[in-house]
């Protein structure tokens, strides 16, 4: 198994933009995917105030981020071709324009139906959004410290995601007012980030224009027949990403700051805080982690690290009394460490070409992987009657996080086992 096909169009020896123009990309579109990752979060601080003053359950709750991930089991293949068809700027605007509009539906709908609606069209938008903001990093930076330029960017979407938990101490005067003034200014956000988007896109043309990135006539079309010339390592990687984001996601994203309330006795302001630890870790850890990638040339022993804390996170959580504090540094080195290596490990598994594609097909089954948790998990809150007064009632959704989590870890040991070696990473290219 090779971690670059022989016959991908090798980019990083090709003329590449200059290094004050990719700079001047990473920022913009570090700045965007800081807005976007804010509203993906702004669900989770909501959620109390939600069920208290719109009486929604913890089905319907998990459902407004359930259903950003559900169009996008089939559309995010669609995203990923498009994305290398039309190029990562272009797509990067359309779908912040997107997310945008589906942030202010979700704010300014008066029912249910219509907040489920909004967060439908803001998925639609997001996940093809993520696969551009991706490849527009590979594009800029593909050859010179990727892992760390990736890193680096996703380290700022985590503030985003850090934002959005630490709002009810922020803004703790539109928390006051209730569930609406919240997602009114997460709209603002996304606004923001769509003027960044922008000015991706007016700095990209010249490069593009000059030949220096991708461009749609490069990308392969799609053949479902490709997906067979993927290697073993691929799938174990797809399968993690499967697992490990289903987890992290519909617990940090949807449930944890809820759970820690009832639970764990915290107030929402404290609840909020403790789970944005996880996320200011990843600010800093995730570029370090990225870097120490790119320096050592190892991969697959991180990922299997990062994924090996994730179910100790979730033991001690669920099954002891020890400080929270804990299980949130765990959380957050994983949180931090398994991102850093999976996309910059993807990017070089496969041809600069088919880099949205494959990425698009690691998201379809991720995507399904995070709705169906998110449901099951809301789902198993709401047969056992979990809440602030009955806080035991939240033990069927933790051994499912925790058995999911254990199921992803062993698919980061075989990953390790087939391909992860130090003699395969080295020999190719490291
Ligand atoms: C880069 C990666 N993003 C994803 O995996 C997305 N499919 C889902 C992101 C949803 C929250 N922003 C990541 O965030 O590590």
């Amino acid at each position: 198994m090779s971690f670059k096909p022989a016959a991908a169009p090798s980019f990083a020896a090709a003329a590449q933009p200059g290094r004050g123009v990719a700079w001047v990309v990473g920022v913009l579109v570090a700045i965007a995917l800081f807005g976007n990752f804010y509203v993906y979060d702004s669900i989770g601080p909501v959620a109390d105030l939600l069920q208290q003053q719109r009486g929604f359950s913890d089905t319907q709750v998990a459902l407004l981020n359930a259903i950003y991930s559900l169009p996008n089991v089939v559309l995010i293949l669609v995203g990923g071709v498009l994305v290398d068809r039309f190029g990562a700027a272009r797509m990067t605007l359309m779908t912040a324009g997107i997310c945008a509009l589906g942030a202010a539906l979700t704010a300014f709908s008066p029912n249910f139906a219509g907040m489920a609606a909004g967060r439908l069209l803001y998925g639609i938008g997001a996940e093809t959004f993520n696969i551009a903001t991706l490849a527009a990093v590979a594009d800029y930076f593909g050859g010179r410290s990727l892992a760390l330029a990736m890193g680096a960017e996703l380290a700022v979407g985590r503030m985003g995601s850090y934002g959005a938990d630490m709002s009810p101490t922020w803004f703790a005067g539109a928390y006051a007012q209730g569930w609406q003034p919240p997602l009114v200014i997460a709209t603002a956000i996304a606004a923001t980030s769509f003027a960044a988007a922008f000015g991706y896109w007016w700095v990209d043309r010249g490069p593009r224009r000059a030949g220096l990135l991708p461009t749609g006539k490069t990308a392969e079309k799609f053949q479902w027949r490709d997906l067979l010339h993927f290697g073993r390592a691929y799938w174990y990687l797809l399968a993690l990403c499967v697992l490990w984001y289903s987890v992290i996601l519909a617990f940090r994203s949807t449930f944890s700051i809820k759970y820690f309330q009832h639970a764990h006795g915290l107030d929402l302001a404290t609840a909020g805080e403790m789970n944005s630890y996880v996320f200011l870790a990843a600010v800093f850890a995730t570029p370090a982690f990225g870097w120490m990638c790119d320096r050592l040339g190892r991969y697959a022993p991180f990922l299997a690290l990062g994924a090996l804390l994730l179910p100790v996170a979730l033991g001690v959580l669920a099954l002891t009394h020890w400080s929270l504090w804990l299980s949130t540094a765990l959380i957050g080195v994983s949180f931090s460490l398994v991102p850093a290596v999976m996309w910059p490990l993807t990017s070089r598994l496969v041809a600069p070409n088919r880099f949205g594609t494959a990425i698009g097909l690691m998201w379809v089954a991720q995507n399904a992987g995070i709705s169906g948790a998110n449901l099951a998990a809301g789902w198993l809150n709401d047969r056992f009657g979990a809440g602030a007064a009955n806080p035991a009632g939240y033990g069927g959704m933790m051994a499912f996080f925790g058995a999911a989590s254990v199921a992803g870890c062993a698919c980061a040991l075989l990953l390790w086992r087939t391909a992860g070696r130090r003699q395969h990473e080295l020999a190719h290219g490291g």
